[in-house]
């Protein structure tokens, strides 16, 4: 899909309702940033808050992690698709035949085809964690493993941590797109979040895309959260 965006940051509308979602993409410029519809929105909303939003003029990432079998997921991905959504993703830990099934349900679309992104190890998960999981692989190479595996099946990307970008922008290339949460601007709070670096950390890492929610939508001022954001990116 053609993007008209200027900046590479996602504000994640991670609201409890459609009006308090819409309310604070009534204060953003669709040519300035895209807004990211995850699952409370998406459970509360559904798909009529996904089509105003895409109404308004945002490129909107459906985040819903999709991860079940081949034929769900590719049902999934094509319902995606037809509400309009600029990109969307699954767990590449979903395997091979899952992600293939994805990739394929999505050729009907031709140029308005969303973006296809597997999300590799979430960025709120420590080594420790995914050890417990019974994954024997240090964290990164598992993203690494995760990550050349979507680039083979077919996908246009994937979510990782911005620790991570430098060895997966070597491994898969300048035009395999990097999703990268756990943004934290200098200061702020990680929350959950425990694989964190800056916007422009970030951006120099080699990250392309980047997903921001608390530090904008959890600001006193959310409007100049973001423009301070985009102020680092530019000096960038
Ligand atoms: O796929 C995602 O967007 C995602 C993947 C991941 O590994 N980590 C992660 O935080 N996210 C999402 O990115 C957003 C981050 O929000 P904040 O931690 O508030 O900036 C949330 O909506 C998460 O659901």
């Amino acid at each position: 899909m053609q993007s008209q965006v200027s900046s590479p940051v996602i504000v994640a509308l991670d609201y409890d309702s459609a009006d308090a979602a819409l309310s604070m993409a009534d204060q953003l410029d669709p040519l300035l940033c895209r807004v990211k519809v995850g699952k409370e929105l998406f459970t509360i909303a559904g798909p009529d808050l996904v089509r105003a939003l895409v109404d308004r003029g945002f490129e909107v990432f459906l985040d819903l992690k999709f991860h079940d079998i081949p034929n769900t997921v590719a049902a999934a991905v094509k319902a995606a698709a037809r509400m309009g959504v600029w990109m969307v993703n699954v767990h590449a830990s979903g395997g091979e035949r899952m992600m293939r099934a994805a990739v394929d349900a999505l050729s009907e679309f031709g140029a308005r085809k969303p973006l296809l992104i597997g999300v590799t190890v979430l960025t709120s998960t420590t080594p420790e964690e995914l050890a417990a999981t019974g994954v024997a692989k240090p964290l990164q190479e598992q993203v690494l493993n995760l990550a050349t595996q979507a680039q083979s099946c077919g996908l246009d990307g994937v979510v990782c941590s911005a620790r991570e970008a430098e060895a997966l922008k070597a491994a898969c290339g300048p035009d395999f797109e990097l999703v990268t949460p756990g943004i934290r601007p200098a200061g702020s709070d990680a929350g959950d979040q425990r694989r964190t670096l800056t916007p422009s950390e970030a951006l120099d890492q080699g990250a392309d895309l980047l997903v921001i929610g608390r530090p904008i939508t959890a600001a006193k001022n959310p409007m100049v959260a973001l423009q301070d954001i985009l102020t680092e990116i530019a000096g960038n």
